[in-house]
């Protein structure tokens, strides 16, 4: 005999299976409804629970089929109640049930409006005025098919699927496609990379301009930003041509670390780009943007205000917003940024969509591009515009895709690393599931210094912490004899530290365990320590010593720190020349900006950061990455994590292995593993 619903839920809360935050939607329901059918208080619970594992909604069919693994309970790092007996798990509370009954008793509850049932499903309106509210008048749940969401997710999904459905099938942009084309022509080499492949890019810019909304997605390296550089300056030079003013264009990013790069790497475009224009359009270096804003500053996220500043009755002021990074943009986000754009603005996103999707809710470029694999999903009319503008003839597709994805555009040629290059080749293997074929690359790297390396490690870990070591040497060694200099000469001094520190960074799959971010930050910081790299005294102070990197792990705007920003704490002169002191330094948004020297006790929630998780290196990038796996199978590691592990890496990646697994059947299961969001985005733009 089970203990009840209520009893099992509580259970599960106190063995870190579930958040406190989910529980606490189920009593809200007890307390509104004390009537509520136990089924539906757990339906609710764990709908709360799955958007926390970044699901927009419970999927019930999926969740009956197998309780245990959908729900990831327990999880990895569950911990044992003081008892010692672990609870009763969801597969053996569901055990018999029948998704017919819990459907039912799901649209009878007065909580959830049920779809099918309901000839007035609720409108769409603005997703900011969708929180849960309260019953009666607005349920706080929608039952949609056999998709459970709370309301708000229900309706942002369907906000940005109109959005998108209407942006794709608005009326052309009304251009001289001998324009685009002249234009087109003048940016783009005709020496493509392949001759018997068109040039992806030019086709991308082509159809950035066909439709407001348009998608360009592919790999690392593969021309993003080049494309986008040369997007508006083909933008900009048409509207000049057609005596019109300037177009107001936007650049953006969701995080700090994001706008930074897209800002960098525009600005070395724009340098190269702009001399071929420059006699011709002397005003066109004016035109261009010069900074790049995270989203939320963009649209006005303002802390305890429930709308941005822009927003559907307030449109951003702006003819083309591009979006970089854009995979790690969650569903409520994007919904926002949707709603605060003019339908005329133009909207760009940029992404690689096999990238791990956004810590938030929801997998919207996943999502959008779910069909871009497709070589040529292009319809006759796509293929005809492509033609006039580009100069290309492509075949017209048998079975062309939808409105959407005539227009994406995928770049698949990787400039940085080329098509036969080992990270190239190790990235493929992994975006298409090749558990065999991922191992033989790592295999048969041996010798170190290679572009891929795989080093097979004991429990103690002696090779990652012999790696960690000679590579952390070169700037730790800087750091422990300081230069006497100040002011600008030791932003320069920092500057370099930071330039040297970008060169090697630790990734793990998991936070917790021996092979998670706490085991290796502590291993990693006791090899440093005996090696003589970092201060036994003077230079420190309780946790605080020179040389610790460290994560930002909550947004501190008075600081001017968000979440993800990496600091370096470094010995620190004030003008006078006084002894040093501690201070975390942070860098500028370009590469001239002055380092901001903060003072470690000033500093908002951080920890050591020697090994981050990929998910907080994702948007950045590094000259070696060295990825440590988990020494057991884990949930985690799935495709989408590995392949944004090795696409941090600029020149060099080396996998750290358990040397107990040589046939490295972990990684395997994890290539083979993939991130499936629940959701109905890519269906509803698919219509
Ligand atoms: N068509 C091209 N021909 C030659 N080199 C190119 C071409 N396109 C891009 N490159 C070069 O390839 C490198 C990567 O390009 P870019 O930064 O635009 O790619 P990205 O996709 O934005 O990369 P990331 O994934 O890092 O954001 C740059 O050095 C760029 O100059």
């Amino acid at each position: 005999m089970l203990p009840p619903i209520a009893i099992l839920m509580d259970q599960w809360v106190d063995a870190g299976w579930m958040r406190r935050v989910d529980r606490a939607v189920g009593r809200w329901l007890e307390a509104l409804c004390p009537e509520t059918d136990a089924r539906v208080i757990l339906a609710a619970v764990l709908t709360s629970h799955q958007a926390g594992q970044g699901h927009v909604c419970l999927d019930l069919a999926a969740c009956l089929d197998d309780p245990d693994t959908v729900l990831k309970m327990p999880p990895q790092s569950g911990v044992l109640p003081e008892d010692g007996i672990p609870p009763v798990r969801p597969a053996q509370l569901m055990r018999g049930w029948r998704l017919a009954d819990w459907v039912a008793v799901l649209a009878d509850a007065r909580s959830v409006v049920a779809l099918a049932e309901d000839p007035q499903p609720p409108t769409i309106g603005d997703p900011e005025s969708a929180g849960v509210s309260i019953l009666p008048d607005a349920p706080p749940f929608v039952l949609d098919g056999g998709l459970l969401y709370l309301r708000r997710y229900w309706v942002q999904e369907q906000a940005i699927a109109e959005q998108v459905r209407r942006r794709v099938s608005a009326e052309s942009a009304r251009l001289d496609v001998r324009h685009v084309r002249e234009v087109l022509d003048r940016l783009f080499d005709p020496m493509s990379v392949d001759p018997a492949e068109p040039d992806w890019q030019k086709i991308a810019c082509a159809l950035s301009i066909r439709r407001p909304f348009s998608i360009i997605t592919g790999g690392p390296g593969t021309g993003k930003t080049t494309t986008v550089v040369k997007l508006l300056l083909m933008r900009q030079i048409l509207a000049f041509r057609a005596g019109q003013p300037p177009l107001r264009i936007r650049l953006s990013a969701p995080t700090g670390k994001a706008a930074a790069r897209l800002k960098q790497s525009i600005q070395a475009q724009i340098v190269t780009l702009l001399p071929r224009f420059a006699e011709t359009y002397p005003r066109l270096a004016d035109t261009l943007p010069q900074t790049v804003e995270t989203l939320h500053r963009l649209i006005g996220v303002r802390p305890n205000q429930p709308r941005p500043v822009h927003h559907a009755g307030n449109y951003l002021p702006a003819d083309i917003v591009v979006i970089d990074e854009a995979s790690m943009i969650g569903q409520e986000l994007m919904a926002r940024t949707l709603a605060a754009l003019a339908p005329d603005t133009s909207l760009v996103l940029l992404g690689d969509r096999d990238q791990l999707a956004s810590v938030e809710p929801g997998s919207v470029l996943g999502a959008l591009c779910a069909h871009a694999d497709a070589k040529m999903p292009y319809d006759a009319e796509t293929v005809e515009w492509i033609r006039q503008t580009v100069g290309v003839s492509l075949p017209a597709a048998a079975e062309p895709g939808a409105s959407l994805d005539q227009a994406i555009a995928t770049l698949r040629y990787s400039h940085r690393f080329g098509p036969d290059s080992p990270i190239g080749t190790l990235a493929r293997a992994i975006n298409a599931g090749d558990a065999s074929a991922t191992r033989r690359v790592l295999q048969a790297a041996s010798s170190p210094g290679e572009a891929i390396g795989l080093l097979p490690d004991d429990r103690q870990a002696h090779g990652l912490t012999r790696l960690a070591v000679e590579a952390l040497s070169t700037w730790l060694k800087r750091v422990q004899s300081p230069p006497s200099m100040v002011g600008a000469a030791q932003d320069d001094w920092a500057r370099a530290i930071f330039a040297a520190h970008q060169e090697t960074q630790i990734l793990c799959a998991l936070r917790q365990g021996r092979q998670g971010v706490e085991g290796v930050n502590l291993l990693v910081e006791q090899a440093l320590y005996r090696a003589g790299l970092l201060p036994g005294f003077g230079l420190r102070e309780g946790a605080w010593y020179a040389g610790r990197p460290i994560l930002v792990t909550r947004n501190e705007p008075g600081l001017r720190l968000a979440n993800g920003d990496i600091g370096l704490t470094l010995p620190y002169r004030d003008d006078a020349g006084r002894e040093p002191v501690l201070r975390v330094a942070f860098p500028g948004d370009d590469p001239t900006a002055p380092i901001r020297w903060l003072n470690p006790h000033r500093l908002p929630s951080c920890e050591t950061a020697f090994a981050l998780t990929v998910h907080k290196a994702q948007g950045s990038e590094f000259g070696h990455a060295v990825f440590v796996l988990p020494a057991a199978p884990n949930p985690i590691l799935t495709r989408e994590l590995i392949y944004t592990a090795l696409t941090r890496a600029r020149d060099r990646f080396t996998l750290v292995a358990s040397d107990a697994d040589p046939s490295l059947s972990i990684l395997a299961d994890g290539v083979r593993r993939r991130v499936q969001r629940a959701g109905q985005l890519e269906r509803l733009c698919a219509d």
